[in-house]
Parts: C-alpha cells; structure tokens; sequence
C-alpha cells in the first residue's frame, strides 16, 4: 500500500498586509479574486477551483502549509493508515477549517524539517468560468495548481520520507556543491525534483535551511504571451525580480521568478514538460536552465 496523490491542490499564506498581496495577486500575477466563508482572507482562483491560493492576516508574512489532493475519501483513509504505520503523526481538520479550504476532509501532518503539509479530498469547484484580469489561462487540470520546492536539511532522508512515504516519484536531481551546506569540499548535496503527475515536478527540495519554509511556488501559464505580459507587470509595481526570464534544462519551463509579500519566490512559467510514468526515467541535469535564469539580480 502505498499513498497515492494526485496534485497540488491549494496553498495558504499568512500575511501582515493583506493589501500588498491583493495588488501583488491580482495586479501582478494576474490571478482572480474570489470569495470564502471569512471575510477577512483574501481568496484567490485560478481555474474553477473555489479556493487555490488564501491569504490569511497574521502576524509574520509567510508559506503556512500546501494541500495535496487524493482521489476520495478511501484514499485518505489509506493514507491515515500507512502515515500510521509510517510513525507520521497527524491530526484530523476540524469542520471549520475543512469549510475554509472548500474540502470535505483532510489531515495535517510535518515531515522531519518542520513543512507542514495537508492531504484532501473533496475540494469545491464554481459553476461559472474564472475570468482572470489579464486574460490568462493557467495551467492545471491533472497536473494540479503548480510546484512548491521546500527547504531541508538531509537530502537522502528527504528523498526517502518523500518517496516511501508519500509516494512522490523521482524525475530529476540536480547536484550542488556540499560546500553550501557546510559539507567537506568536493562533496555533493542534492536537489531533487519528484512528481506525483504529468507535471514534470509537483515536488522539488532544496537541501540546506531556509528560514522561510518555501523556497517558491510556481504557476504555470498556457502562452508565452502571458509570461511576457507578466514580467511587464512586475516592473510597472515595482515587485521584485528574483531571477530573469530563462528556460529551465530538467522541466523546460520557460519561467521567471518575482519575491512575493511573503518572502518567498513565485515562479512564472509556461511550456512545462508533461511526463508519462510508464515511460519516464529519472535523470540528472547538469545545468539549472538552457538559458537565462540569472538569480543575481536578486536585491
Ligand atoms: C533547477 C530548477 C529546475 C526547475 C525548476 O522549476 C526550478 O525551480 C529549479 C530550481 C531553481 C533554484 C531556485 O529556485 C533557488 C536557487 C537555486 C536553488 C540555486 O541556487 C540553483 C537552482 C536554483
Ligand atoms: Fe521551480
């Protein structure tokens, strides 16, 4: 038995600025403001999906937690049963927090480096087309809301608890020297990109601390045009560039990456890789990107 997720399905983020996020959201990354049961979150769609993305006030702008989709109600029971067996605790959402995040169910749970993430079933879906205010059509469907990439600190258990015991599969790896992460010269550490779905990675790790418990989140884009339009965006609010336009080697992604009000990065992309499980094999890549990608101009 094993855990079988389907995609990414929402993300939540805590924020002592709601206002920021609203320009940032719906000016810069383009995405449609909903609605939810409290008023006081921002609510934010990208496709039919009630709830993708929810600002909510905090105290500290930061990546409160992911939700990862299963197929029913059997599959969370199954998941409850080998996260059991697996020593993983955790605990059931309450009905009100289940009513917030549009899903029938889910559970909560940490890896070993303090990420907190949710398994759902069950999420709500409009009966009316999003209209996003640029016009763009993200990219979602099977492949799920997009790819989160994580910090931690062992990259050989990382891969373990995320392959055995969440069932992410393996797609890319991509080495680092060790020297980063305090390691003796000439060693390696390892990023490694998991999938659970066509998208090429659901699921990537970055292996040395990171205060901020996501490095970024990516959303994808079906035209080109729309990355375009969005990089224009990004300097008429001023929003800061993390890393210019580039296309990634592993996932061929044609993306750049803009800092979010809440410290980490998001990706923007278009053209990702879909891949076929039956046919994919995991690779190495010796390069971040065919091209651009240039994460100096980070301030
Ligand atoms: C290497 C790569 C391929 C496909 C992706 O979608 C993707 O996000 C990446 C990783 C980019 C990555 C990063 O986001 C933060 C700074 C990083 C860790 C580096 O220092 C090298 C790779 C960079
Ligand atoms: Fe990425």
């Amino acid at each position: 038995m094993t855990i079988e997720l389907k995609s990414m399905g929402y993300v939540r983020v805590g924020s002592t600025d709601l206002d920021q996020w609203r320009q940032f959201a719906g000016k810069v990354l383009g995405l449609a403001e909903g609605r939810g049961p409290n008023p006081d979150n921002l609510y934010y769609q990208i496709d039919s999906v009630s709830a993708r993305l929810v600002i909510v006030p905090s105290d500290v702008d930061r990546f409160q937690t992911a939700g990862w989709e299963l197929a029913d109600n059997q599959a969370l029971q199954d998941a409850r049963e080998h996260l059991a067996a697996a020593g993983v605790a955790f605990e059931e959402g309450s009905t009100e927090e289940c009513a917030e995040r549009r899903v029938q169910e889910f559970i909560r749970f940490s890896d070993p480096w303090e990420n907190t993430f949710e398994l759902f079933h069950g999420i709500t879906y409009e009966s009316r087309p999003v209209v996003t205010p640029y016009g763009a059509n993200f990219v979602t469907a099977d492949q799920g809301m997009g790819h989160i990439v994580i910090p931690v600190t062992d990259d050989v258990e990382a891969l373990k608890f995320y392959t055995e015991t969440l069932g992410f599969r393996l797609r890319d790896s991509f080495s680092l020297p060790g020297e980063l992460a305090g390691k003796e010269p000439g060693s390696k550490i390892w990023l490694r990109f998991l999938g659970i779905n066509p998208r090429h990675h659901s699921l990537a790790f970055l292996p040395f601390p990171n205060a901020d418990k996501c490095v970024h989140i990516m959303l994808e884009v079906d035209k080109l045009d729309d990355v375009g339009r969005a990089l224009e965006r990004v300097k008429k609010y001023n929003a800061p560039l993390s890393a210019t336009l580039g296309r990634h080697m592993n996932d061929e992604m044609i993306s750049f990456y803009v800092k979010s009000p809440a410290g980490f990065d998001i990706e923007f992309g278009t053209e990702g890789l879909r891949v076929d499980d039956d046919r994919w094999v995991a690779r190495a890549s010796t390069a971040v990107s065919y091209w651009g990608h240039d994460f100096s101009v980070k301030q």
